[in-house]
């Protein structure tokens, strides 16, 4: 798992760290790395370093001082710096003198464009932690001019740090080097920050606020059969989902199951021919009554808001094993919070809203804090939550929060949802943590998602049909 912190948090352990640590160490120790990718990146995107130009964008605070830094450090290889100073009164001292000795150039604002145009990179330094809200006019009118690539001094400036949000403008990193730990914008707003990397200075946190699953998690979670497994012992999933007019919700679920893990996958619905069809392995019936034993359902995709849906809804919530409730039977649950009363209590249970059903289950749209928010949710339904968006949260109704971080967006796709829930669906059948289950589903779900699209369009019949390279990725880059 990688941990991930809150700035509040991150604070307090720089206060401890920099009691016991001699004056400016730390800042050295963070701008040293960050000259180190800034190297890295014009050496990557030019062929070469010396003889380079780099202009830095250099705020009023201590983000604005490790950009200074790290340009004097930069002068050492050679390369032409020129700062930029937003507000000269206000620019960090020692920061400053460091650049000048070294020889680095303090360009005014007014001449700021023709250096950021003439850049190989620019170096943002705006601001970093202590920051909120969007960039000021004087930063975003210098953007403008920016074409070279973009490294981020510990976060994109003008994003929010704690939330990833944007709300106006901000800077848009091809490289962010953060320093101590990695804060919520890192994994919330992958396309602000691009490639993401973590310099040590030496900071010591504990517990943290959020995580996000590696690999190896993903590898480790995943059920693989042992020589006593039969197709009963890995755990049977049940699917509800589709109907006759709209069968694809059906297929699609249905089909997931089947490639995520190697039991056995029922399906109960009127769409039983057409699932037949696609997927000779299931044994599909015409009502939830008369499915069989499963250990968990899915239930939701395509099913309807009515009657029959409600129905079926109350039936798999009073059977005793997990439930992923998606699309359909959230909205149930949303506008008839009555058929939760045929839940058994500690039968666990997994919602998976996107933004709207988010908002009908609790009132309010997820707002800029996403994480909060299904953490919320959670609390309110005793359930975890998987609330889907470009980056997707879990949160579990004890307060654990995991973030997914895909890889593009090429999963906003028709019926890709029920690829997910029937991902889950088959975890949930395995006995695994719901929360985990959760989190290791939208892994897989993301991964077969940017296999299937390779840089293109896909479908959701494409990221079902990428599965299995994904789960044999996952396991091939920890065998
Ligand atoms: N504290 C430490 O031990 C370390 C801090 N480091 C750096 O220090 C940064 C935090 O520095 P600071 O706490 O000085 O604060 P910041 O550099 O994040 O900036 C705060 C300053 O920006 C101004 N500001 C606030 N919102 C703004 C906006 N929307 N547009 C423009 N200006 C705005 C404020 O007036 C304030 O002067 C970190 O992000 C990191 O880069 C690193 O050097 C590592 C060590
Ligand atoms: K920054």
């Amino acid at each position: 798992m990688q941990g991930i912190w809150t700035t509040e948090r991150i604070r307090a352990a720089e206060d401890r760290l920099l009691a016991v640590t001699p004056d400016g160490e730390l800042m050295r120790r963070a701008a040293f790395g960050l000259s180190v990718h800034a190297a890295e990146m014009l050496a990557e995107h030019t062929g070469s370093v010396s003889g380079r130009r780099v202009t830095l964008l250099v705020g009023s605070g201590n983000n604005g001082g490790d950009a200074l830094w790290a340009g004097a450090f930069l002068r050492r290889r050679n390369v032409a710096v020129s700062a930029i100073l937003l507000k000269p009164e206000r620019a960090h001292g020692p920061g400053l003198a460091a650049l000048k000795r070294s020889g680095g150039r303090v360009v005014s604002l007014e001449d700021g464009p023709q250096w950021i145009r003439r850049a190989d990179l620019v170096v943002d330094g705006i601001v970093g932690i202590s920051a909120r809200g969007p960039l000021r006019p004087d930063a975003a009118a210098l953007l403008e001019y920016v074409s070279a690539p973009v490294l981020a001094v510990d976060l994109p400036s003008g994003v929010d740090p704690d939330t990833g949000a944007v709300d106006g403008p901000a800077v848009v990193a091809d490289r962010t080097v953060t320093f101590g730990a990695l804060k919520p914008v890192h994994a919330l707003a992958p396309a602000s920050c691009g490639e993401v990397s973590l310099v040590d200075i030496g900071l010591r946190l504990s517990e943290p606020d959020l995580q996000r699953l590696d690999t190896a998690d993903v590898a480790a979670a995943w059920p693989v059969p042992g020589p006593d497994d039969d197709k009963y012992s890995q755990g049977v999933v049940g699917v509800a989902a589709g109907s006759a007019t709209y069968p694809g919700a059906a297929v699609l679920a249905a089909g997931a199951a089947v490639r995520a893990t190697s039991g056995l996958v029922r399906y109960a619905g009127h769409a039983a021919d057409v699932v037949r069809g696609h997927w000779p392995e299931v044994i599909a019936t015409g009502s939830v009554t008369d499915a069989g034993r499963v250990q968990a359902w899915v239930v939701g995709p395509g099913i309807g808001t009515g009657h029959e849906g409600r129905d079926v809804l109350r039936f798999v919530l009073g059977r005793g094993v997990p439930v992923c409730a998606d699309a359909d039977a959230t909205t149930i649950i949303a506008r008839s919070p009555d058929v939760l009363d045929a839940r058994d209590p500690d039968t666990p249970l997994v919602l998976t809203p996107h933004a709207g059903e988010f908002e009908r289950l609790m009132g309010s749209p997820p707002g800029a804090d996403r994480v909060a928010a299904a953490r919320a949710a959670a609390r309110k339904y005793d359930a975890v939550v998987l609330l889907k968006g470009h980056c997707t949260v879990v949160a579990a109704p004890d307060g654990r929060a995991l973030v997914n971080t895909p890889r593009g967006s090429w999963l906003a796709t028709a019926g890709s949802g029920d690829v997910l829930s029937g991902l889950l669906g088959a975890l949930l059948a395995s006995g695994l943590d719901p929360w985990l289950a959760a989190g290791a589903a939208a892994h897989v779900h993301s991964l077969a998602g940017s296999l299937a699209a390779d840089d293109a369009p896909t479908s959701a019949s494409g990221i079902l049909g990428a599965i299995p390279d994904a789960l044999r990725s996952v396991r091939s880059l920890t065998s």
